[in-house]
């Protein structure tokens, strides 16, 4: 006898998180599925531990910039200790999370999903079978189809990483390329981005990321672009890494090769033929209210749906429109205008709204304003070599199209444009808004 929810959440991510809390606030009967731990990506391996390591790394960094300026002695980032204080935060969350969805009244199984029937999951062995399926099973590492990929450390292994290897060689030139190399060069690695594109970093500003550059070059980092990883050997002291780059062949010899080559929408082993849930180019197909196109009973958010960047606030911005749509009937559409992103480099880079290079595309009459700027207070005050803007405001209308930073508070500033593009603020009201002073903020009149 199959078990009856009003909703059958699969994943326990931040949109799973968010989906079933609101659904069963309204009092509905409501069931969330994992096979790993519970917690998701984010909290348990992405986000949130990464910027525990990231903590270490901006420290020493940090005392190191410092060094001639009236901070003494050498400071070395000890990975064991690192990791453990990583632990501190990433322990707790499973037995956390299970518990919080527990005390709702909301049922928690573990293993994984699939569909048996249009409303009907099967999981562990026992059958459940659901008025509303929310997919939220987020994303895995794409499968790049060469030989010897089996050899790749994914995120999750390398934010669990008990012993910091000495040559790392990261697959792709993305977020995970450029975060991570940061941490484990600060904390005294090699490391090598093998990136196939033309630069880094692609979802950013090409500017700003040409002057982040000479963060990487400071710290050593190999950036080979162009580059297209082949194949990965396992030879007995460790992996060759072999490329190509345009027409070059190239081996590059590695203690541990990284997964940095992006993420897809983790849907296949949901068996969506037998939920009739239909699926084209690899995404699920869903109309404009993450509904499945094929299938109404079932809705998606996040990384699963993909509709938005694949980020954790767009996880739970999809997930309060997929509760309330449950709840009320399709009205709510996602809207992802001014969805800010930050790479956690030291120091960050961060972007939000049109990018320079989009907004000509789009044929929109802006004027921008860029500059990099390591003489300013705030880059000085931190001995930080690496500042820069570019804001992009609408001719006509004066409104904030687009703010690109990078540089010390940047991963906060950028907020507060994010803020002006999603409510419509212009450049004038940022420049009529006093913001305490020094703080990164207060360079943003400056930026206008
Ligand atoms: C290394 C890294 C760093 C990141 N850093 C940031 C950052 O700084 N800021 C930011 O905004 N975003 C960041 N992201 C992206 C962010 O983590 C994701 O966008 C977000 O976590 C997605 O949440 P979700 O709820 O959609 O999916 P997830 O949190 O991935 O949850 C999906 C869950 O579904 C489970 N699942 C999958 N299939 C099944 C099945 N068949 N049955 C049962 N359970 C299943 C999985 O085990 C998983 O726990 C990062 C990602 C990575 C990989
Ligand atoms: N701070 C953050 O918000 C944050 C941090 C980490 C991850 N994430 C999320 O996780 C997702 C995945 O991150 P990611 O860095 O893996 O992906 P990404 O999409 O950011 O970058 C992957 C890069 O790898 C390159 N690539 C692919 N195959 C390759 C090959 N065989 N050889 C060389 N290069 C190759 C691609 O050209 C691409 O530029 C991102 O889309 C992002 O949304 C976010």
């Amino acid at each position: 006898m199959a078990k009856q929810y009003d909703l059958v959440v699969i994943g326990a991510g931040t949109a799973a998180m968010t989906g079933a809390m609101r659904v069963r606030a309204a009092g509905k009967q409501v069931a969330v599925i994992d096979y790993r731990p519970f917690g998701g990506t984010c909290a348990l391996r992405g986000c949130d531990p990464k910027k525990m390591l990231i903590s270490g790394a901006a420290a020493v960094d940090y005392a190191r910039r410092m060094a001639t300026h009236g901070v003494e002695g050498s400071v070395e980032i000890d990975w064991p200790a690192l990791m453990a204080f990583k632990r501190t935060f990433t322990d707790p969350v499973p037995e956390k999370m299970e518990q919080r969805y527990q005390d709702k009244g909301i049922d928690t199984y573990h293993g994984k999903a699939r569909f048996t029937g249009r409303n009907t999951l099967e999981v562990a062995g026992e059958v459940l079978e659901a008025k509303h399926i929310l997919i939220a099973s987020g994303a895995e590492p794409a499968k790049l189809g060469i030989p010897g990929e089996q050899h790749l450390m994914d995120n999750e292994g390398f934010l669990a990483l008990e012993t910091l290897p000495q040559r790392i060689v990261l697959v792709g030139g993305g977020y995970i390329a450029a975060e991570f190399s940061h941490i484990a060069s600060r904390a005294g690695a090699k490391v090598t981005i093998l990136q196939h594109g033309d630069r880094i970093l692609k979802e950013f500003d090409t500017d700003l990321v040409g002057w982040l550059m000479a963060s990487f070059t400071a710290l050593g980092i190999d950036v080979r672009t162009k580059t297209s990883v082949e194949r990965i050997e396992k030879v007995a002291n460790g992996y060759q890494v072999f490329s190509s780059s345009s027409g070059t062949q190239l081996m590059i010899e590695a203690d541990l090769v990284v997964h940095a080559a992006g993420r897809v929408s983790d849907v296949e082993p949901l068996d969506l033929a037998a939920g009739g849930v239909e699926v084209e180019n690899g995404r699920l197909k869903l109309n404009e209210y993450l509904q499945s196109s094929s299938n109404p009973s079932v809705y998606a958010a996040g990384d699963a749906a993909r509709m938005g960047p694949p980020l954790t606030p767009v996880s739970s911005h999809d997930a309060k429109v997929v509760a309330a749509n449950i709840l009320n009937g399709n009205q709510k559409t996602p809207n992802y205008q001014g969805v800010p992103s930050v790479a956690f480099t030291i120091p960050p880079i961060a972007s939000v709204g049109l990018t320079e290079a989009k907004a000509r595309e789009k044929g929109v009459k802006f004027r921008m304003q860029s500059q990099s700027t390591p003489t300013w207070f705030t880059a000085r005050q931190q001995a930080e070599p690496v500042y820069g803007f570019k804001v992009l405001v609408d001719e006509a209308s004066d409104h904030i199209l687009g703010a690109h930073l990078v540089g010390p508070h940047v991963d906060e500033v950028i907020n507060i444009f994010a803020l002006a593009i999603r409510h419509g603020l212009t450049a004038d009201d940022l420049r009529n808004t006093m913001f305490a002073y020094p703080t990164g903020a207060s360079d943003i009149s400056s930026m206008l």
